[in-house]
């Protein structure tokens, strides 16, 4: 015997288990002890326990050794032989319900038990390997979530299944199960079986629906094979069963997954360890590159252009930190176009993985920066000339402002206003008004540094700040440069003009600290080079400021006097040289005011010039031009007649024609009777409408150009517009004849009248020597004071009446 095996004896007679046990040490056993009760045996296995317990079935005690059996088979897997006398069906069906591994006879043999004993000490071991590899395998299925399934010609078994809190739990019921599956499978189950009850060797699987009791989904699979069966069945189809709702839901998400991957529009990229791996077909549309040309490479074939090396991990370190990171960045497509893209980096959290796995995403925002680009220069920049606008101009004095004030420097504001530049416009239509101010941005640009910005405020008007400058001194040699560049010719729709500006400079810290003030400083030293004659600069002075103050101060009192009635005329006679009788008189404006006394047209017209003030004024001068001379016409001076001033906006209001017409008419008076005088400069200005001359003349009014040899008439507009009279500025008259130039400039005048068929006036005669040179040049009419100052109404009544005085 190889096996060392201990045996209990349960026995109630004495002499009987003595003599057991002393057969039983002679076959070689080890008889650990002998008990006539069940609790004594159970006392025994508790100190030791036996390999074979050799059991009696009459014992001492309550329990018969049946009982001890069953409680043994429960209690301990030991095996059990019967050792009896008994041999009636009834205590031979108890023992058999206990499974003893055998029943002898009383009396038997030694070899008879000897063979008992081995047989079932083998038979054991085998029950005790199969039921290990029973557990193993259990433990195994339970393990992997598995159940088993069976079916026979009879009936379907299924053995595990899974639970609703996820752990194995035995089911056998069939038909419970079967009753759980979903409709729309239960056919295609019952057919799966079917197939593999008649396929023998077949291996199939299927996956269906099941309905939990609350009415959850999960998913199933079953997988079977048909076996070649040996008894009792024909065949065996034995599968596992496995729930795979899990998988199924995980395999959704994958399928959206990839399909989200394939499909979206933006680019996406799956890195690995920071390396490109692979990309949606968005991704190389996108960017134009193809898998060969960046497997494997970093994220800096995308990066590098726009993210340093320290940038880049950065980058990566705030990935690593907080999982993500996006931005944007500009980059460029394999073919080198750059364009603008959205990144979006996230770290993928991979389980039990040691690569590190990142998903990069792209949006292609080209289209979106561009276009901001463009509503930014739209905002931004003066689309004719491409120059900052105002907007951005203020923005960059502000900022040029601060950087001086940190950095002590002086700042220079440069208000450029062209001069002239409507005539352009007017003559040669808003093309070529364009082009020329392309043409002088141009040109102002090229003479300035990069430091300094040029923009355009609108219309006509430029602003330079001049940053970075050392003294106001640089600021004077930029205006210079700036008049200078101008005043070469340029060519516009083929014609060449002279252009020229007039510029006002305001500077920080000498002016103001801030960007409004210093803005408008420089705007008010522009007008006071323009009102100095123009293609110059002037420096801002606060005496500007007050002397604007001043002027609205002085804009509200004559709206006041206006309507008031303060204003009153004065009449200043003109002489016919032929006779020395008055043929006209001028109408000359006077404001009474009720504490300064007579105020003259130097204190009313510049500020009213300003305003649409001037138009109102005009109009009450003409219409009581036009009521006084009704009254003189009244008089019996019926062949006076009465010379307006006009200035220029009243002269280019589209309302003047109707307005004569009426007050013609109101006072009955002959148009020849009124004369319009309006200044040389009116012509040059070119802010007189030729077509409003004209439908003056055409009701009979004669036009007058004032002051004239002031200003540069061009001679074809003397020629070509319906002009009547020309009046030689005083300052011509007043040094004659002493003054070879003024002489000269006089018969120049004179001659041009006599030679354009124009009737020609002297103003401003104070001398009698003034009157012979005049006389002997061929003027036309005298006025000044040698003849009369500028008087009241009756004067000049008077003054007619007794004309014959003067010879
Ligand atoms: N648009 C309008 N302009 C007007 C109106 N009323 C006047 N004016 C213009 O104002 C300027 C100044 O006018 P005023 O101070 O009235 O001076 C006139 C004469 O007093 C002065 N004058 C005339 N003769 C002499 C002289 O011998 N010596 C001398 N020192 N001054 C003299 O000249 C002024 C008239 O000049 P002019 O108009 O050029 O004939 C003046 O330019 C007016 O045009 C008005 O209602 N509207």
């Amino acid at each position: 015997m190889d096996r060392h095996i201990k045996i209990l004896i349960v026995e109630d007679e004495q002499i009987v288990a003595l003599d057991l046990k002393r057969r039983l040490t002679k076959l070689g056993y080890d008889v650990i002890g002998t008990a006539a009760s069940g609790d004594k045996a159970f006392a025994l296995i508790s100190q030791e326990l036996p390999s074979v317990v050799l059991m009696d079935i009459h014992i001492q005690g309550e329990m018969d050794g049946v009982e001890v059996a069953a409680r043994l088979q429960e209690k301990h897997s030991i095996p059990v032989i019967y050792l009896t006398a008994y041999s009636e069906e009834k205590t031979l069906s108890r023992a058999r319900a206990t499974m003893p591994y055998g029943y002898l006879l009383k009396p038997f043999s030694d070899r008879e038990l000897h063979v008992m004993i081995q047989v079932s000490m083998e038979r054991f071991e085998n029950d005790t390997r199969i039921a290990k590899s029973e557990e193993h395998f259990r433990l195994a299925l339970e393990a992997a979530r598995l159940g088993t399934w069976e079916a026979t010609e009879e009936k379907n078994e299924i053995f595990l299944s899974k639970s609703q809190n996820g752990n194995l739990e035995p089911i056998s019921d069939w038909k419970k199960f079967d009753l759980s599956i979903d409709k729309r499978d239960k056919n295609k189950v019952s057919d799966f079986i079917q197939k593999l009850r008649l396929n023998k060797g077949a291996a199939e699987e299927i996956e269906f629906r099941v309905n939990s009791d609350s009415g959850k989904e999960y998913w199933y699979k079953l997988y079977g094979k048909s076996f070649i069966s040996t008894k009792p069945y024909k065949y065996q189809v034995i599968g596992v069963l496995q729930e795979t709702t899990e998988i199924r839901h995980v395999q959704n998400r994958l399928a959206q997954a990839a399909t989200v991957f394939e499909c979206a529009t933006e680019g996406i990229i799956l890195l690995k360890n920071r390396k490109f791996h692979c990309a949606n077909k968005a991704f190389y549309t996108i960017t134009e590159f193809e898998e060969n040309d960046i497997l494997d490479k970093e994220l800096t074939f995308l990066t590098e252009r726009f993210l340093g090396e320290s940038a880049y991990n950065r980058l990566w370190r705030y990935v690593e930190e907080s999982g993500h990171w996006q931005g944007e960045i500009k980059t460029y497509k394999k073919n080198k176009e750059a364009m603008y893209i959205w990144i979006n980096i996230g770290r993928i959290p991979v389980k039990n993985d040691d690569d590190d796995q990142s998903v990069v995403m792209i949006s292609d925002i080209t289209t979106v920066r561009k276009t901001q680009e463009q509503l930014a220069r739209i905002a931004f920049y003066d689309c004719l000339t491409n120059l900052p606008n105002r907007m951005l101009v203020m923005d960059r004095l502000k900022f040029a402002l601060e950087k001086a004030k940190r950095e002590s420097l002086i700042l220079g504001v440069l208000f450029i206003d062209l001069d002239n530049f409507k005539r352009i416009n007017d003559t040669l239509g808003h093309k070529a008004g364009d082009n020329m101010l392309r043409l002088i941005s141009q040109k102002i640009q090229s003479e300035l540094r990069k430091s300094d910005t040029l923009g355009r405020l609108g219309g006509d008007e430029f602003i330079v700040i001049a940053a970075d400058v050392d003294s106001k001194d640089a600021l004077t040699r930029i205006a210079e440069k700036i008049l200078d560049c101008l005043s070469a010719p340029v060519i516009v729709e083929g014609m060449e003009i002279i252009p020229s500006c007039s510029i006002g400079i305001s500077v920080y810290p000498e002016h103001s600290d801030h960007h409004d003030a210093l803005v408008q400083m420089a705007d008010t030293a522009m007008y006071q080079a323009k009102s100095s004659g123009r293609n110059m600069y002037a420096y801002y002075h606060p005496c500007l400021t007050q002397k604007a103050s001043h002027f609205l101060m002085r804009e509200r009192e004559l709206y006041q006097a206006l309507e008031r009635n303060e204003f009153i005329l004065h009449y200043q006679p003109q002489f016919s040289s032929s006779d020395r009788k008055v043929t006209s008189v001028e109408a000359l404006i006077r404001w009474q005011h009720p504490e300064k006394g007579l105020l003259f047209p130097s204190e009313i017209i510049p500020v009213a010039e300003s305003s649409k003030l001037m138009v109102e004024i005009g109009n009450w001068v003409l219409a009581e031009a036009c009521r006084q001379l009704n009254v003189w016409r009244s008089e019996g001076l019926s062949d006076l007649g009465i010379a307006v001033n006009m200035s220029i906006r009243q002269f280019s209001d589209a309302r003047l024609t109707k307005l004569i017409d009426q007050l013609l008419h109101q006072y009955g008076l002959p148009a020849h009777s009124l004369e319009l005088e309006i200044t040389e400069s009116c012509l040059q200005d070119d802010l007189v409408d030729n077509a409003h001359l004209r439908e003056l003349e055409k009701s009979g009014i004669s036009i007058s150009i004032d002051d004239f040899g002031t200003g540069y008439s061009c001679m074809s507009s003397l020629k070509n517009l319906p002009i009547h009279k020309l009046k030689i500025d005083r300052s011509f008259i007043k040094d004659i004849p002493h003054d070879k130039n003024d002489c000269a400039i006089a018969s120049a005048i004179l001659a041009l009248g006599k030679e354009l068929n124009l009737k020609v006036v002297a103003e401003g005669i104070e001398f009698p020597e003034q009157v012979d040179f005049l006389d002997a040049h061929g003027c036309d009419e005298f006025q000044g004071f040698l003849f009369s100052k500028p008087v009241l109404p009756g004067k000049i009544t008077e003054l007619i009446k007794s004309q014959a005085n003067y010879h």
